[in-house]
C-alpha cells in the first residue's frame, strides 16, 4: 500500500507528516522506525501521525525515530497548525495531544504561536524517580551538573553551562537520557546565556538524539532560566536551526513563536517492512 506523506521542519527540526484523518492507520513500531529512517527509509526527527480528534481541529500523534511516542512536539505543532490554517483560511487551531489541547494563533512574518500549555515542575510531573527539588535535580555526568527539571507535556533537563559548542552531545546525550532519575527517559538540554532576553540552546532529545532545534526544550530552557533567576519570563532561545521566541505567562502557560516550513510531497512504500495494516474506522 503506498502511504502519500509531506515532509515539513520547524528550525531544522525535520517530520514526516502522515495524514490518517480519513482512513485510521496503525504502524507497527519496525514500521515507525523504517519511515524515520535516514538509510533505508524516508528520514525525520519525528514521524507525525493526523488523526480525526473530538474536541480539536486534529489531533496530532508523535513519535520519535525510536518508535516511542511523545507527548509534546512544539516545532511539529507550528507545522501542522500553519498547514491547517491555510487549508481552511482560519488563523487559530487547536491541536490535540495526549497531553491535552494546544491553542495556535498566526503570528507576524508567517510564524505561528503556540500555547503549550502550562509548565509543570513538581517532581511527580517531570517525572523523576525520587522527591527532590526540581530547580536542583541530583544529577551530574562529570562537569555537566546540577540541571532544572520541566514538563511541558514531554519530561526536559536543563543544564546551564559556560559554552555550548565545547558540549559532546553525542557522550554526554545518551547517559543523561536515561539516567535512572529519568523513569520515561528525559530530552536533554544546554543552555548559555548570551544575554538575560537570550539563551543559546543545543538538545540531545530523548528518542532522537542532536536535533537542529527542539520547541518544547525552548520552552523548558526558558522557564528553567527564568526560574533560575538568570532571564524574565521572556525570552529568545538561539537554537542550531534558528531562534524561537518564548513567552512563560503569569497564568503558567508558556507560549511558543516561530516558523514553519513545507519541503515535498512524497509516498511510503513498506512493502519490506511487516504489512501496514489500514484499520477501516
Ligand atoms: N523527543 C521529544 C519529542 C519531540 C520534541 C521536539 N522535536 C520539539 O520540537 O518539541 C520527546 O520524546 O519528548
Amino acid at each position: 500500500m503506498r502511504l502519500p506523506f509531506t515532509k515539513m521542519h520547524g528550525l531544522g527540526n525535520d517530520f514526516v507528516v502522515i495524514d490518517a484523518r480519513s482512513r485510521p492507520l496503525s504502524l507497527s513500531d519496525a514500521q515507525k522506525r523504517r519511515i524515520a529512517d535516514r538509510r533505508r527509509g524516508i528520514g525525520c526527527d519525528q514521524l507525525i501521525v493526523l488523526e480525526r480528534s473530538r474536541g480539536a481541529d486534529v489531533f496530532m500523534r508523535i513519535f520519535n525515530p525510536d518508535g516511542s511516542e511523545a507527548g509534546a512536539c512544539g516545532n511539529a505543532t507550528r507545522c501542522v497548525a500553519g498547514r491547517l490554517m491555510a487549508e481552511n483560511g482560519v488563523e487559530r487551531i487547536v491541536v490535540e495531544t495526549i497531553s491535552g489541547l494546544l491553542e495556535t494563533r498566526a503570528a507576524d512574518r508567517g510564524d505561528i504561536t503556540v500555547d503549550m500549555g502550562e509548565a509543570r515542575t513538581d517532581w511527580r510531573d517531570i517525572p523523576v524517580a525520587q522527591e527532590c527539588d526540581t530547580l536542583h535535580l541530583p544529577l551530574a555526568l562529570g562537569s555537566l551538573a546540577d540541571p532544572v527539571g520541566v514538563n511541558v507535556g514531554n519530561p526536559h533537563a536543563v543544564f546551564f553551562v559556560p559554552d555550548v559548542t565545547v558540549i559532546d552531545l553525542e557522550k554526554a546525550g545518551p547517559e543523561l537520557e536515561r539516567a535512572p532519575l529519568f523513569p520515561q527517559r528525559a530530552n536533554i538540554e544546554f543552555v548559555q546565556l548570551l544575554t538575560p532576553g537570550r539563551l543559546r540552546m543545543r538538545v540531545w532529545e530523548r528518542g532522537a538524539g542532536i536535533t537542529q532545534a527542539c520547541g518544547s526544550g525552548a520552552c523548558a530552557s526558558l522557564v528553567a532560566a527564568a526560574r533560575r533567576g538568570m532571564t524574565g519570563r521572556k525570552a529568545e532561545v538561539v537554537l542550531d536551526g534558528g531562534t524561537l521566541t518564548i513567552e512563560w505567562l503569569p497564568n503558567n502557560h508558556v507560549l511558543m513563536t516561530g516558523g514553519w516550513t513545507t519541503s515535498f510531497q512524497g509516498e511510503i512504500e513498506l512493502a519490506d517492512v511487516p504489512a501496514l495494516e489500514a484499520v477501516h474506522g
